[in-house]
């Protein structure tokens, strides 16, 4: 008995929204994954869980009112004829040949409706709307399905895998644990979830990857078991990989070269969504991105699947390659594709190339390739502003309200029609001048004639559609009245800042400068959830001196022996492994060391 009592001292009830977890408390178990800060990725999962099910309602109810519309107008036509008859004459057989004909071609509109073909792409669709189905592949200790079904009333069913034996246990322990309406809902399954992807296509309304790492093995298998019209969540947490110094290694998981620039992370969702693209096309699928977002130590990817040959054939337009200058921090974007519109008719061709010289306009320097990487938005403004709208009005039922509406918010601000960003620190520091305020900077753009906006990705990260000309001029006429000493001449300030302006740059403070969210001083931009916070060790593996340089040595013996307090437990992770310099993550054998650490949950010696 007192037995029992000191092995129960080690867990504990860990409470996330409407879930309830039993963990234990002492990192040595190691057994199955969980991170509490983390916690932002399951709100905003659960958000857009939410959202996705409110759109997918109006959507159907759209196409419903369509299809009888439709319905309504045949049945007028036929009723409406000589007499207001149907008899069998000659003339009503010729009138039911027609009606016949609008009725089919009512029915084939309104069976594969396709308006706008991002926005409410093609689909056939049954009269009654079932309840949604989610999948959960890789489910750990359960708390995101638990959630899921806990959280969202009108779920049908949550299917939560693992392929490994405690984590399965310990989700069926945690189902139990919260009783009847997780019961009655969650189906968990010890399996390989790509196996089971593969067998089960089209199934799941939803389907949430959440590996450690690099989500690239799962894809494949992940765009099949969508449903037309459905939700793939996806996160990495391997950003050493995407911003990484290695390209190769990046390109042969994702298929993308990554390059180096401030803009990495936002490069990151852009590669990982071209990944999820090249595996959809494969099957006649197509991906069309609600929402996209680098947050804390790992990027997460909100993208609908559906199903058009038709609409695959446009995918090149939606890729670009990217030139980075190796000098100052120009960077250009090539698109794959185009369109050649000739006889009303419109064919899909490659672009033509290259857009840039062979040397950089504004320094004289060579350029490095990256990408390919999704360059079409990676976010629905409907989708973001519904989801912002539905959070705020739901303020206590996210336990990460204060993180989750500062991103949406940026987002929400966000230019989304323009691919990657610049810092204006990292310009200064190019032509070695005192930094314009961002208001400042802002207001010569957007006096210049151009857009601009922040992004959610970075707080000095600034997106415009200015040129990088434009972007040099401004620049320029900035170190005019605000001059810079001498630099050597063959530096990359120097010749930038050899060339005359040819725009004379108007600093006056334009109104839009600020953003609505600064303006009104709403937060955008949180501080780091907690001391100790990043991705975690992959659950199950052993703590080893190959971890000290990230841990720390002292923690690592204690660790090792077994002698950890509760606050050494929570073993100390790197900060982000790709620092605000922009691509300077850990190489691949570094890599595992910067994964997700799952805290332990072994098996309890009494069921709860
Ligand atoms: C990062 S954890 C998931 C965390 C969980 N989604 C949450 O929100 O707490 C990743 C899980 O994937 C599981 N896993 C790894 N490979 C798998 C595979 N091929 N099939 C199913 N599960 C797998 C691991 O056992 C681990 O529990
Ligand atoms: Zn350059």
């Amino acid at each position: 008995m007192e037995d029992v009592e000191n092995k129960l001292k080690d867990y504990e009830i860990v409470r996330e929204g409407e879930a309830e977890i039993i963990i234990n408390k002492k990192i040595a178990a190691n057994e199955v994954f969980y991170n509490p800060v983390q916690v932002h990725n399951r709100d905003m999962s659960v958000a857009l869980l939410r959202t996705f099910i409110a759109k997918r309602e109006e959507e159907h109810k759209a196409m419903m009112d369509k299809r009888d519309k439709a319905h309504n107008k045949v049945s007028q036509s036929k009723s409406s004829g000589p007499n207001g008859e149907n008899g069998s004459t000659g003339q009503h057989d010729e009138m039911d040949v027609d009606a016949e004909k609008e009725t089919n071609k009512v029915a084939d509109e309104t069976e594969d409706l396709s308006t706008e073909a991002t926005k409410t792409p093609s689909r056939k669709v049954a009269r009654e709307l079932k309840a949604p189905v989610v999948l959960e592949a890789l489910a750990a200790s359960g708390l995101r399905s638990i959630r899921y079904a806990r959280e969202i009333d009108v779920l049908e069913k949550v299917v939560a895998l693992d392929i490994d034996k405690a984590c399965i246990e310990a989700c069926k322990r945690n189902i139990k644990f919260n009783g009847a309406s997780a019961m009655s809902k969650i189906e968990p399954h010890l399996t390989d979830a790509r196996v089971y992807m593969l067998t089960h296509p089209k199934e799941f309304d939803v389907v949430d990857i959440d590996p450690y790492g690099a989500p690239s093995i799962f894809l494949d298998s992940a765009v099949q078991a969508v449903a037309d019209g459905g939700l793939l969540m996806c996160t990495a947490t391997d950003m050493a990989v995407l911003c990484g110094p290695n390209g190769e290694v990046c390109h042969s998981k994702y298929g993308s070269y990554p390059t180096k620039g401030k803009y990495n992370h936002e490069m990151a969702l852009r590669i990982l969504l071209a990944s999820i693209e090249s595996h959809a096309n494969r099957y006649k699928r197509y991906i069309v991105p609600v929402l996209s977002v680098s947050m804390d130590f790992y990027i997460r990817v909100f993208v609908r699947v559906f199903t058009s040959a038709n609409e695959v054939k446009k995918t090149p337009q939606k890729l670009s390659y990217v030139y980075q200058c190796v000098g100052c921090d120009s960077f250009h974007l090539q698109c794959l594709g185009r369109t050649i519109t000739k006889n009303n008719s419109v064919k899909n061709a490659p672009a033509i190339g290259p857009v840039v010289p062979q040397e950089c306009s504004a320094c004289g320097k060579k350029f490095t390739i990256g990408g390919p990487i999704w360059s079409a938005p990676i976010h629905d403004q409907e989708w973001v502003v519904s989801t912002l709208t539905e959070v705020k009005s739901m303020k206590d039922r996210y336990p990460a309200y204060d993180k989750i509406t500062s991103v949406l918010t940026t987002i929400s601000e966000e230019l989304h029609d323009i691919p990657l960003f610049f810092s204006l620190h990292n310009i200064c520091a190019n032509v070695k001048c005192t930094s314009p305020s961002a208001v400042l900077f802002r207001s010569a753009v957007l006096n210049a004639g151009y857009r601009i906006s922040s992004t959610h990705v970075n707080p000095l990260g600034l997106k415009t559609d200015a040129p990088w000309d434009v972007i040099w001029d401004i620049m320029r006429c900035w170190v005019k009245n605000h001059p810079v000493k001498e630099q050597p001449h063959d530096s990359v300030g120097t010749a930038i800042l050899s060339k005359s302006p040819k725009l004379e740059a108007n600093f006056s403070r334009a109104a839009a400068a600020l953003s609505r969210a600064q303006a009104k001083k709403v937060k955008r931009f949180l501080p780091n959830p907690e001391r100790h916070w990043g991705p975690k060790i992959r659950a199950g593996r052993k703590i080893t001196s190959k971890h000290a340089s990230l841990l720390g040595p002292d923690v690592v013996n204690r660790v090792i022996n077994g002698a950890a307090s509760t606050e050494d437990e929570k073993v100390a992770e790197p900060n982000n492994p790709t620092t605000e310099t922009g691509g300077d993550a850990t190489n691949e054998e570094d890599e595992p060391s910067t994964k997700r650490q799952k805290n332990g949950d072994v098996g309890l010696a009494t069921e709860p």
